[in-house]
C-alpha cells in the first residue's frame, strides 16, 4: 500500500500537498453577530468573525470566559441563542454536508476508544472516514509513539493519549482546523512539532481556530487573534 502521507523524518513530518476547495485568502468561515447563553449568563453576543483560507485564529481569554462554548458553535455542533453562520458566504445550515466533509473538529476530550490500541484507533479513524491504508507505524513514530503502538490507550499518559488524538490531523483532508486546547497535556517538544505541522497546514492553504491558555511561538502572517473577555 502506498502511504498518502509520506513521513520522511521523525522531527519534521510532511503533509500531504492537496488544493484545497477554497482557494488561499478566499472567506472560508465568517460568524454575523453571534450570542451564547449558558445559565443564564451571557457569555458573548454580538460577536462577529472571518476566516479565510491560510488564516489560524486563536481565541484567548480567561477560564469560563466561553472560548470552548464558541468553538462547538463554530462547529456547528451547538445552535447560537442568536446570530448564523457561513460556509463559503452560505448559511451552514443549507451547506451542512459540505461543512462537516471540510471540517475537522478535535474537542477538550481525546475522542480515542480506551479499550482499542493507539492503532487500532488511527485504523478506525480511516475507516470512519473511507481513508485508504497508510503508514501509521511511521505515523505514531512521528508522533513519540514507537513501541506504544499496541496496547490499550487507555495505559497511556495523558500526553500519549493527546498525541494519539492528534493523529487525526496527520490524515485529515479537512481545510478547517477547529481545536480546543490541542497542546494541553503536551511536552515542549511535541508543542513545536504541532506548531510546525499547523504552519505546514496553513501554507498549504488550511485554516485553523483554535484556544490555548499558552502563547504560540510560531510566527506567521496569517496569525488573528480573538480575546473573549470574561462577562458576569
Ligand atoms: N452545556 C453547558 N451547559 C451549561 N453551562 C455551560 C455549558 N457549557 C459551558 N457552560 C458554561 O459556560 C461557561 C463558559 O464555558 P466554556 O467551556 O465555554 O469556557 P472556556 O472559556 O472554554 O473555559 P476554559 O478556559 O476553562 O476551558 C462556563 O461558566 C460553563 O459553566
Amino acid at each position: 500500500m502506498r502511504a498518502i502521507f509520506p513521513i520522511v523524518d521523525s522531527q519534521r513530518p510532511v503533509i500531504k500537498h492537496q488544493p484545497f476547495s477554497v482557494p488561499v485568502g478566499q472567506l472560508l468561515l465568517q460568524a454575523q453577530s453571534l450570542s451564547c447563553i449558558r445559565q443564564d449568563r451571557v457569555l458573548f453576543e454580538q460577536l462577529s468573525l472571518q476566516v479565510h483560507a491560510g488564516e489560524l485564529l486563536q481565541v484567548a481569554g480567561k477560564n469560563g470566559a466561553g472560548k470552548s462554548s464558541l468553538l462547538r458553535l463554530l462547529a456547528g455542533l451547538a445552535t447560537p441563542d442568536e446570530g448564523q453562520l457561513l460556509y463559503c458566504r452560505q448559511p451552514v445550515a443549507d451547506v451542512a454536508t459540505d461543512y462537516a466533509a471540510n471540517l475537522c473538529y478535535i474537542g477538550h476530550h481525546s475522542g480515542i476508544h480506551e479499550q482499542l490500541t493507539a492503532l487500532e484507533n488511527l485504523a478506525f479513524w480511516r475507516a470512519a472516514a473511507e481513508l485508504p491504508q497508510a503508514d501509521d507505524l511511521a505515523l505514531l513514530a512521528t508522533l513519540g509513539l514507537a513501541g506504544l503502538e499496541d496496547i490499550p490507550c487507555r495505559m497511556l499518559s495523558a500526553g500519549q493519549q493527546r498525541r494519539v488524538s492528534l493523529a487525526r490531523l496527520w490524515f485529515s483532508r479537512s481545510q478547517l482546523w477547529i481545536l480546543d486546547e490541542p497542546f494541553t497535556a503536551l511536552d515542549q517538544s511535541a508543542i513545536a512539532m504541532l506548531q510546525q505541522f499547523f504552519l505546514q497546514h496553513l501554507t498549504c492553504g488550511g485554516a485553523i481556530i483554535l484556544t490555548t491558555h499558552q502563547p504560540l511561538s510560531m510566527v506567521y502572517d496569517g496569525l488573528n487573534t480573538l480575546e473573549l473577555a470574561y462577562r458576569w
